[in-house]
């Protein structure tokens, strides 16, 4: 009748959150067709009837969101429409437009809503531009409730159709099934998938607050003097910080406990007063191109060992316990190639891989300004090229310092390159890791409700450790992404299929938090 691997994988997952099994719940599973859904909604069920007088309203709430499936992709289409490139001053229009329609779309639902003034942001050529304003909002302010605290962004990486993507970035495009659109996955519809959970409950069981930004992708800029300025005020009740801005590992869904920080720079290296032929002054000058490159060459060894002093020195030891948890976790080496389409990685074994991953630094080169770089032929000596690079960081490295080290290593290397051109490093974001305690009751019961999806995540969210030393708050982070939406690359795409379930899965997870009588740690687990 159904497959035997269900009947297991049902036994254990109740077994696991102790529900009793009676044979009105089994058939209720089966006649939920149980065994084609994954896993989040297996467990999104298991929740619901662990707490069986919730479940008329869950149903009611998930045909609420299934029956606004259109609106939602449409609102996700408006909004990916916006070009809310924060890394481009010229997109600056775009990014208060997107922080406009934030603030619309939640007054528009009943909200306290405001937009913060954060100040103007200071760029390289002493101008300043004034930053993208924050959205707060407030649904709710019952003290016999919890209050949950979401954040998010709706600011993007950069896209351009001639970056080689199959469709115009900016026009929400559904192909069988998937999103495609730029900032469709990082951060937009997770940020949506959170205000229709809001807009679906007539009563919400939580207080429900919202921080949504527009500077996540170049740093948080002025963020982290918000978060202090409204710490005794707007984040005063928080109880919880809810962060949905980052990707599951597999086709599993996951919890992750810890996020890498970013360290970014630029390396300037200027020359002759202008660009020259290579023909008529090639030999004759020394290029800032091939410092620069010379420079850039000294970072990372090519098998991945990064060589300025004392960067691998301050990262945090690998435990046995940690070595543990990544043995344990499922993760399939020849899918993750061939999903990025390499033929071999720096390392052949799981520990390695996921550990350089997600709690090992790593340097990444990400472009030159000034390069010749259009296609076709220029035979030209660059007069001034800046290197942009970053460093994701990790527990117990800290900013400050790496901002010296990297500083003081480049100059001495370029020193010894006797060039009369000149060398100028700045470090232009300096966004610090984030690693949860998982001996917190909260990943404890987690650990055993997710079983091996406990991650951590590569990616940075820049003011994830502020919210915590602030406010003194856990921070829970619940993505909702999938684990190939192509964040930051071409073809960012967003399932349907998870924004919709996943907006029911926040659904339930507010539904589980709300549950009087329930502690929060096995409210919290039950869902995940
Ligand atoms: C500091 C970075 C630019 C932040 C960025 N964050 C995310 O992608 C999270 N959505 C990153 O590159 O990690």
């Amino acid at each position: 009748m159904f497959p035997i691997n269900v009947y297991v994988q049902l036994c254990g997952l109740l077994n696991c959150i102790s529900v009793p099994f009676s044979e009105h719940i089994l058939l209720f599973l089966l006649q939920m067709k149980i065994w084609q859904l994954p896993s989040v909604l297996l467990l999104l069920i298991s929740s619901v009837i662990s707490h069986p007088h919730n479940l008329f309203e869950y149903n009611e709430l998930s045909e609420y969101v299934d029956s606004h499936q259109e609106e939602y992709v449409q609102t996700l289409r408006d909004w990916v429409a916006v070009e809310s490139d924060s890394s481009d001053v010229l997109k600056r229009p775009d990014c208060h437009r997107m922080m406009d329609m934030t603030a619309e779309k939640l007054r528009a639902m009943g909200g306290k809503v405001e937009l913060v003034d954060i100040g103007v942001q200071e760029l390289p050529n002493g101008q300043t531009v004034d930053l993208p304003k924050v959205v707060t909002a407030q649904f709710g302010s019952d003290p016999s409730k919890q209050t949950v605290c979401v954040y998010g962004h709706v600011d993007v990486q950069p896209a351009k159709l001639e970056d080689g993507w199959a469709t115009d970035p900016y026009n929400l495009t559904d192909i069988d099934g998937n999103l495609y659109g730029r900032g469709a996955s990082d951060n937009k519809a997770p940020v949506l998938a959170w205000i229709h959970t809001v807009e679906a409950y007539q009563d919400l069981p939580v207080n429900v607050k919202f921080i949504i930004e527009g500077m996540e992708e170049t740093g948080s800029n002025g963020l982290d003097a918000m978060i202090m300025a409204q710490r005794d005020s707007f984040l005063s009740d928080v109880d919880y910080i809810l962060i949905s801005d980052c990707g599951w590992l597999s086709r599993r869904p996951a919890l992750t406990y810890g996020t890498r920080g970013n360290c970014y720079f630029f390396a300037e290296v200027e020359g002759p007063k202008q660009d020259l032929h290579s023909g008529v002054y090639g030999g004759t000058v020394i290029e800032p191109m091939t410092d620069l490159i010379g420079i850039l060459d000294t970072l990372i060894s090519p098998s991945g060992k990064i060589l300025i002093p004392g960067i691998r020195e301050a990262v945090a030891p690998l435990s046995d316990e940690e070595w543990k948890m990544y043995q344990d976790i499922e993760f399939d080496i020849e899918s993750y190639k061939s999903k990025i389409g390499v033929s071999q990685l720096m390392y052949n074994n799981k520990v390695d891989l996921l550990a350089h991953r997600w709690r090992y630094p790593t340097v990444t080169v990400h472009g030159i300004e000034g390069a010749f770089s259009a296609p076709g032929t220029k035979t030209v000596i660059p007069a001034k090229v800046i290197a942009k690079f970053s460093i994701r960081q990790v527990p117990n490295m800290d900013p400050a310092v790496v901002k010296k080290q990297v500083t003081d290593y480049l100059n001495s290397v370029f020193a010894k390159r006797k060039s009369p051109n000149k060398l100028k490093v700045t470090m232009v974001i300096g966004a610090k890791p984030w690693l949860a305690d998982t001996k917190h009751p909260l990943y404890e019961a987690g650990k055993a409700a997710v079983k091996r999806d406990l991650i951590r995540e590569g990616g940075t969210i820049p003011i994830a450790k502020t919210f915590e030393d602030v406010t003194g708050k856990s921070i829970i982070m619940l993505p909702i992404g999938g684990f190939d939406d192509g964040l930051h690359s071409q073809n960012e795409k967003m399932s349907r299929y998870n924004y919709i379930e996943g907006t029911k899965l926040f659904i339930a997870y507010l539904h589980e938090v709300g549950i009087k009588g329930v502690g929060n740690e096995r409210g919290l687990v039950l869902t995940f």
